[in-house]
């Protein structure tokens, strides 16, 4: 597996951050009772963060696709992976928010997650990086960047712990 740290600036997380910023703040000006949930782990610190930069009381919320995962026989639970959601999620305008969408299994399984909570009355996409690859119907309202990355290669979202984000392209062998 080799690593490459944000090797060009089209993968610079910090920019694209930036970029879902600029993105997601007419959505919910728009909606105003907009509530966020990020999917574990990525997602999750982008949702914690956009909640504190568009000003938004209370938290964001967490969201998990472990328990509908159509993989989960191979996967199992990760340690990580538990949903909280901080509010009703019944008639609740929903924003998720991911780092990366590729196949949209993921999505998928989180959209059955939060229907497990309620019905809420809408729900959107927000990802910092769409790379293309789908294999179910789902599409992001709100993409940073929009790129074709080869199916050898993974990109991987890291926070430091001054909470800067980065990506790491794996190439797998
Ligand atoms: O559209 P998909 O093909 O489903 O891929 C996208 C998902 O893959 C990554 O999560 P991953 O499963 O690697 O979990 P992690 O973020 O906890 O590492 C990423 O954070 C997305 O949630
Ligand atoms: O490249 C990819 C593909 C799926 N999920 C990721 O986080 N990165």
């Amino acid at each position: 597996m080799t690593r490459i740290t944000s090797p060009s600036l089209a993968l610079d997380a910090e920019a694209l951050y930036a970029e879902l910023l600029r993105g997601v703040r007419p959505l919910v000006a728009a909606q105003p009772d907009t509530r966020l949930a990020g999917v574990t782990r990525g997602g999750a610190w982008l949702a914690a963060r956009l909640q504190r930069d568009l000003g938004l009381p209370g938290a964001s919320g967490v969201i998990s696709s472990s328990m509908h995962r159509d993989d989960f026989a191979q996967r199992g639970l990760a340690a990580s992976a538990q949903t909280q959601l901080p509010f009703d999620v019944n008639h609740a305008h929903v924003l998720l928010l991911d780092d990366v969408l590729y196949t949209g299994r993921t999505l998928r399984a989180v959209l059955n997650e939060l229907f497990d909570y309620g019905r809420p009355a809408s729900v959107r996409l927000a990802v910092l990086v769409d790379r293309g690859g789908r294999e179910l119907p789902v599409s992001a309202d709100v993409a940073a960047a929009r790129l074709s990355l080869p199916a050898s290669q993974s990109l991987e979202l890291e926070q430091g712990d001054d909470g800067r984000l980065s990506f790491v392209v794996e190439q797998r062998a």
